[in-house]
């Protein structure tokens, strides 16, 4: 499997240069793992550092590239698009939005915290970006909420048999939110709720939905347009405020990277994505200069222009996965060494290491070895991120 990261935003908040941005990548041909004609979804990379150096090698990437030590690890990023304010004229999210979003495994939202669209996606000045973050957050807790309600619905009917269970309903019924009977059964009770939905208040059921989609579609806020004083102020306003706790802000300036990848192929700078500085190796004209140099100010104080950083913050913060990679201390034969790096969910075993790479390495799964240290790992323990691990199987 491979991860997908969802982008969503309304119109004019710089979604588009945002993944063209992501996507936008001078890899070596063949480096694809996917090929795609649908052009909402792109590859885009996320960062990890790689392993070989460690081994004095250095590595041949199957996928992705590696480029001074750092891992460039594909991803999928969507663009999914059509998210039209409106529900506050009862539109509510179209249908199709919402089946593309069922797709993602974390959400990236991108909001213009300059404060210049309006809720539209119409030019404006002082919007302010919060109704936009809530906007996204209540349509989706409305749309847990209307299937939660389906899910009770079903159980007060006895379709499935008099014995069930609410949340085996429920599970049920938000299968596709990647939710099981534990999980379900665990956000009810530590509601404070019996699991009888006759004892639940619209209040109860509301939280539920909520508490459902904050585990199940992770998000990440891009607050893109940080080049701009406004959407620093606003910035530093909202992050503190204790509503917005529950998210996880990353100051962005998809403009900035653009001009950074684009300056890079054009042979006027030398940038590595997602890196804090960059250097002028052309001979750029005085007014690219100057522009380059005020870039230069914006990725400085926030460390990085936050493209990168958003997609890596999703998959490894928000998400908490982890990135692995399969392998043994010296290179193979040919040559090759440490030629993938997997990204896994957050709690992958050995042994799930080992389906994941084959359903024969699983089966046939003796031991695996921490090829750093030369431990033996046992089948049920859990890896880490950048961990280096070889399977031996008894075939
Ligand atoms: N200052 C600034 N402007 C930006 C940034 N990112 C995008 N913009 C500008 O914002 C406007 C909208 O950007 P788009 O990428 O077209 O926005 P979008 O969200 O894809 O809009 P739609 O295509 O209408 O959905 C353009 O004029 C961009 O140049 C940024 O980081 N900083």
């Amino acid at each position: 499997m491979s991860y997908r990261i969802g982008l969503v935003g309304k119109p004019s908040v710089g979604k588009s240069t945002l993944f063209n941005a992501a996507t936008m990548n001078d890899v070596p041909e063949g480096a694809y793992p996917f090929t795609t004609i649908d052009p909402s979804v792109g590859e885009a990379y996320v960062r990890v550092d790689c392993a070989a150096p460690e081994f004095d090698h250095s590595c041949t990437p199957n996928t992705g590239y590696c480029e001074e030590g750092v891992r460039f690890v594909p991803t999928k990023l969507v663009d999914v698009a059509g998210l039209v304010p409106g529900a506050h004229e009862g539109r509510g999210l179209g249908n199709q939005f919402l089946s593309d979003l069922n797709e993602t495994d974390v959400l990236v939202h991108v909001v213009d915290f300059s404060g210049e669209t309006d809720i539209e996606g119409e030019a404006t000045e002082d919007h302010d970006p919060r109704e936009d973050i809530d906007f996204l957050e209540e349509e989706l807790d409305m749309w847990y909420l209307d299937i939660l309600e389906k899910g009770i619905e079903r159980y007060r009917s006895g379709y499935q048999g008099e014995d069930r269970d609410i949340e085996v309903d429920l599970a049920d019924q938000m299968d596709a939110f990647g939710i099981n009977e534990d999980e379900m059964k665990q956000v009810i009770l530590a509601r404070g709720l019996d699991l009888d939905p006759d004892e639940w208040d619209e209040t109860d059921r509301e939280a539920l939905a909520r508490e459902i989609r904050l585990r199940t579609k992770p998000m990440v806020v891009a607050a893109n347009k940080m080049d701009k004083p406004a959407a620093q102020e606003n910035f530093e306003a909202i992050t503190e405020e204790e509503a917005y706790d529950h998210l996880t802000f990353v100051p962005v300036s998809a403009h900035a990277e653009k001009a950074l990848k684009s300056a890079d192929e054009q042979g006027v700078v030398d940038y590595r994505p997602g890196d804090p500085d960059f250097e002028i190796v052309g001979d750029p004209s005085d007014e690219q200069e100057a522009g380059l140099e005020q870039i230069r100010e914006f990725v400085t104080e926030y460390e990085r222009t936050g493209v990168q950083r958003a997609l890596e913050t999703a998959l490894f913060d928000v998400l908490d996965a982890i990135a692995v990679f399969p392998g043994a201390e010296q290179p193979q034969e040919d040559g090759t060494f440490l030629q993938d790096c997997f990204v896994l969910p957050d709690g992958s075993t050995a042994e799930d290491f080992a389906y994941f790479l084959h359903t024969d390495i699983g089966e046939g799964f003796l031991h695996a070895t921490d090829v750093r240290s030369g431990r033996q790992v046992a089948a049920d323990t859990e890896l880490d991120h950048r961990d280096v691990v070889e399977i031996t199987t008894t075939n």
